[in-house]
């Protein structure tokens, strides 16, 4: 099935097709050669997919869209101090070749000609015979390979540029050139004879959504500061005399050149390049204007129309009891919990946070009851923005100086919440992350058992007459039972179940804790005394997971063997047994159905 975007593509293609108007640019002779027919597009996502239509693989020279590149360039290596003294970020109003200058006789902005001599002029400056060598490298970083360059191109438009000379000359006049002005013309008119395709643009138009950073190679390129500068001169000035009715029409930051090429960039969505050399009276693509303005308008892209509905980030927000917990509690733990379920609140977060989010977040936090314990759940958030962390660190530092816990969890010391998580946790020792919820909520609920009851349970010894399985057994029956097991000793750390191995007995749990595991070590429970483990032998053969001894424990292990000959003899027992058996299997049912529920709500 071709994707919904790619069928996209290719109607507005076979569409606007048929649209001869405009011309190809001639003042550069060389370019009179273009075929008029190429039309070509090209649209790069953010996850490095890259749709393709028509002539997206047919080579032209970048021209203009160079400007964007190279200011971001220079931006990035020498710092917008210099860069904003020599150029201004005003829209001029006038044509990509116009000379006229500001009052103060700087450019306009650089992504006119003026603008762009400029700051070729400041790589010039800084790298000298290097310059164009650097540019060349750096327009290949962002399209994701090694461009080539039409000589010809070069030669004819070095042959005939005597307007660009013209600026250039005015431009060192006014010493916003300082230094040789032929040598400077030479890496701007290399820079416009780069060759690209409409694919490369996509993917160069992409990085610039994608924060500086190139979706397809993953390398970061130029910084998001760079980035939203650059952006904002292709939104104000990157269309030329155009620019106004561009932004109010189409809605996405976008760089055309006369070789036919235009880019568009929407900020963390996509970058499309398109190709086709007929240009109209601005020097703008006739088709890839259209192929724009349609893209943008069909699926609603313009840059300042948005609406989220920032309440959906909060996905569950509960407060814990008992059931919550993987560890299997005590009745009396568990009434304790019961009591105090308001101690713990959960909040599962969903979707990047943003300043909006964490906004409402933060609100929603401040108000309801009073836990002391809040766990914020971030396995479903992928980033949190600076603006969302610097409201966050306020929250955190409200929440803890009234004495509550933070806890989060949800990612680990890779995940691009790591920084904040370590910067928060450095700050407050009110502040404690979990990878995972669970162990987030049992941690809790130990501190509220600790808080409120103490763990002395732990350490006594629990007798049959408190086993679930045996419940409804005479004191007798027990005795006998008793008689039918072997006591066993386990040092903390010992395996006393391998997953894998024939069932052949159960274990009375009557002292310490011990933890189900699976093989990956997910723990699926925690047992205390009174508990029973190993049971499933009474009904399977083979054991499903390993059980290891988290402290010193002592049990009592019934061999099925034991229990069957037993079985035959107290038939009624037996049948009491298998019924409590069935009624601890449909407890843990509920509870893993609960859990499916939970974790299915997102
Ligand atoms: N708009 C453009 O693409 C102009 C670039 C061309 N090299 C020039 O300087 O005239």
């Amino acid at each position: 099935m071709t994707s919904p975007l790619q069928e996209f593509l290719k109607q507005r293609h076979a569409a606007f097709k048929t649209d001869d108007s405009g011309a190809v640019a001639d003042y550069i002779p060389e370019l009179t050669k273009a075929n008029p027919a190429h039309f070509g597009a090209s649209l790069a996502t953010m996850d490095g997919h890259v749709y393709e239509i028509g002539d997206s693989a047919v080579p032209f020279t970048i021209q203009s869209i160079s400007k964007a590149f190279v200011f971001a360039l220079a931006l990035e290596r020498l710092g917008q101090e210099r860069v904003e003294k020599a150029i201004g970020v005003e829209p001029s109003g006038e044509a990509f070749n116009s000379i006229r200058l500001t009052t103060d006789n700087r450019p306009f902005n650089p992504m006119v000609n003026a603008g762009a001599i400029a700051c070729s002029g400041l790589i010039h400056h800084a790298e000298g015979n290097g310059a164009f060598e650097l540019i060349h490298e750096t327009l290949s970083r962002f399209a994701g390979r090694k461009l080539d360059i039409d000589d010809d191109v070069y030669l004819s438009e070095r042959a005939t540029g005597d307007r660009n000379r013209a600026i250039a000359w005015l431009l060192h006049n006014y010493d916003v050139l300082k230094c040789d002005v032929d040598g400077v013309l030479d890496v701007y008119f290399r820079q416009c004879a780069v060759l690209v395709t409409a694919r490369d643009l996509a993917v160069m138009a992409a990085t610039l959504a994608n924060g500086g950073r190139n979706p397809v190679t993953g390398e970061q390129i130029i910084s998001p500061y760079v980035v939203s500068r650059t952006l904002s001169v292709m939104t104000s000035s990157g269309m030329y005399d155009y620019a106004g009715e561009w932004i109010y029409r189409v809605g996405i930051p976008a760089k055309s050149g006369v070789g036919g090429g235009i880019i568009a960039s929407l900020p963390a969505q996509l970058g499309l390049g398109t190709f086709s050399p007929k240009l109209d009276d601005h020097g703008n693509s006739v088709r890839g204007l259209k192929m724009c303005e349609a893209l943008s308008s069909h699926y609603g892209l313009h840059v300042l129309s948005r609406a989220d509905d920032i309440r959906t980030c909060i996905i569950a927000d509960y407060n814990a009891t008992g059931l919550s917990s993987r560890r299997n509690r005590m009745p009396s733990e568990l009434k304790l919990l019961e009591e105090r379920s308001g101690e713990i609140r959960i909040v599962e977060l969903v979707g990047a946070l943003s300043f909006a989010t964490m906004d409402f977040v933060s609100r929603r936090l401040a108000e309801g009851d009073r836990a002391s314990f809040i766990l914020i759940d971030l396995r479903r958030t992928p980033s949190v923005s600076d603006a969302a962390a610097l409201l966050a660190d306020k929250v955190i530092e409200g929440l803890t100086q009234r004495g509550a816990m933070l806890v989060f969890s949800g990612f680990d010391k890779s995940s691009p919440l790591w920084p904040s998580m370590a910067a928060w946790m450095e700050r407050s020792p009110n502040v404690r992350h979990f990878g995972l919820l669970e162990d987030a909520i049992e941690w809790a609920e130990d501190q509220v058992i600790f808080r409120y009851g103490g763990f002395e349970y732990h350490e006594s010894t629990s007798h049959l007459n408190e086993q679930s399985l045996l419940s409804g057994l005479s004191e007798d029956e027990l005795e006998e039972i008793a008689d039918l097991c072997h006591a066993r000793d386990y040092k903390t750390g010992e395996r006393i179940i391998h997953a894998g191995d024939s069932a052949a007995s159960l274990f009375f749990l009557q002292r310490g804790v011990v933890s189900i595991k699976l093989q990956s070590g997910a723990r699926l429970a925690s047992l205390l005394p009174g508990m029973v483990f190993g049971e499933m032998a009474l009904i399977d053969d083979k054991r499903t997971a390993d059980v290891w001894a988290d402290t010193p424990v002592q049990c009592l292990e019934l061999s099925v063997d034991a229990y069957r000959r037993y079985r035959s003899t107290h038939p009624h027992c037996a049948e009491r047994m298998m019924a409590n058996l069935a009624k601890l299997l449909a407890g843990r049912l509920v509870l893993a159905n609960t859990k499916v529920e939970l974790l299915s709500a997102y």
